[in-house]
């Protein structure tokens, strides 16, 4: 291939990204970093890529990520004993110390530290400041009983103002999912739970949530048959046959898509560029919740 050739591919794929660059601009992307997409340096360093990228393109990205592998690493050092129920992680008073050690000061971090390897862009912050999430705490419900999570919160509050003047300012903001309570208490909420709210809030045009596998499997684990698009009202009615992870992912892209987004995607996170890839090529990748009763319908 000439060099002439490879230039002209290299104008193709631009050209191509054209309508999505003019339908996104201005307008704001939440991305949830799953803890499980983020154990790569190579992965990390072309997400950031793609994260600045759409900011030079005019998009607002506003980043929440979590941390789940680094905080159980975390605590089996510390010898703090942890479980999940109902895709949550029981948190003791002293695991909630760990919670937000690792979230804030290593997770965050790091993703703060690559991204403004190409320029002055990224500030992190956690739930806390500003009052950006307030919590209250919640239990999961497990086989039709009731269990207690210890100190895990759901946002009943969001706050945006403190994202919305980092954005106005041209910054990426990088939020940890740690809140307080009015109780004054401190409460480790799901990363996907505190995206979903946040993009409400925000009135973002997308969510977007990485995670480690390609998408929502229609029978998993016995098949990996990735469903592309789904309506809300449809993921309503699988919700209850999920597992693990999936729980809150799901539950949050309802919640996003039922509270205004238009659209939310799980992509994998695996896959190198897939924000780029999902957000500005004409291949949709992952699973895509839309709002609606049932497939091209309304709700
Ligand atoms: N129907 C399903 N489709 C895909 N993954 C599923 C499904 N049900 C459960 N899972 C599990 O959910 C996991 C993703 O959730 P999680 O581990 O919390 O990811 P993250 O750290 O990215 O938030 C997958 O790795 C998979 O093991
Ligand atoms: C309540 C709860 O489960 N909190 C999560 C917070 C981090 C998170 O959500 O990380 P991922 O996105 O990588 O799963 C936890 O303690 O693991």
């Amino acid at each position: 291939m000439s060099r002439l050739d490879t230039a002209q591919e290299r104008a193709a794929v631009l050209v191509q990204a054209l309508p999505w660059l003019g339908r996104f601009r201005g307008r704001t992307v939440v991305i949830k970093f799953g803890g499980n997409a983020m154990t790569d340096a190579a992965l990390m360093d072309a997400f950031a890529e793609d994260v600045v990228f759409l900011r030079l393109a005019g998009i607002e990205p506003v980043i929440v990520h979590g941390g789940g592998p680094q905080i159980s690493a975390a605590l089996d050092r510390f010898g703090i004993e942890s479980h999940f129920a109902g895709g949550l992680r029981v948190t003791t008073p002293e695991a909630m110390q760990v919670v937000r050690m690792v979230l804030v000061g290593q997770v965050q971090r790091d993703i703060v530290g690559r991204l403004n390897s190409h320029g002055s862009y990224a500030v992190g912050l956690s739930g806390e400041d500003a009052r950006l999430f307030t919590a209250t705490r919640r239990g999961a419900l497990v086989d039709g009983e009731e269990v207690d999570l210890g100190q895990v919160g759901e946002v009943t509050e969001v706050d945006p103002g403190v994202v919305e003047g980092l954005l106005a300012d041209g910054r990426i903001p990088v939020v940890s999912s740690v809140a307080r309570g009015h109780d004054g208490e401190l409460y480790n909420v799901n990363a996907d739970t505190a995206a979903a709210a946040l993009a409400v809030a925000l009135g973002a045009e997308k969510l977007v949530m990485l995670t480690d596998v390609e998408g929502l499997y229609a029978t998993w684990p016995d098949d990996d048959e990735v469903i592309s698009s789904l309506t809300a009202d449809e993921l309503a009615a699988m919700l209850p046959s999920l597992s693990s992870g999936m729980i809150p992912k799901m539950e949050a892209c309802l919640h996003a898509v039922r509270g205004g987004v238009p659209a939310a995607h799980v992509l994998d996170g695996r896959v190198e560029h897939s924000v780029l890839l999902e957000l500005v090529t004409d291949e949709g990748i992952g699973t895509m919740v839309v709002p609606g009763a049932k497939a091209g319908g309304e709700s």
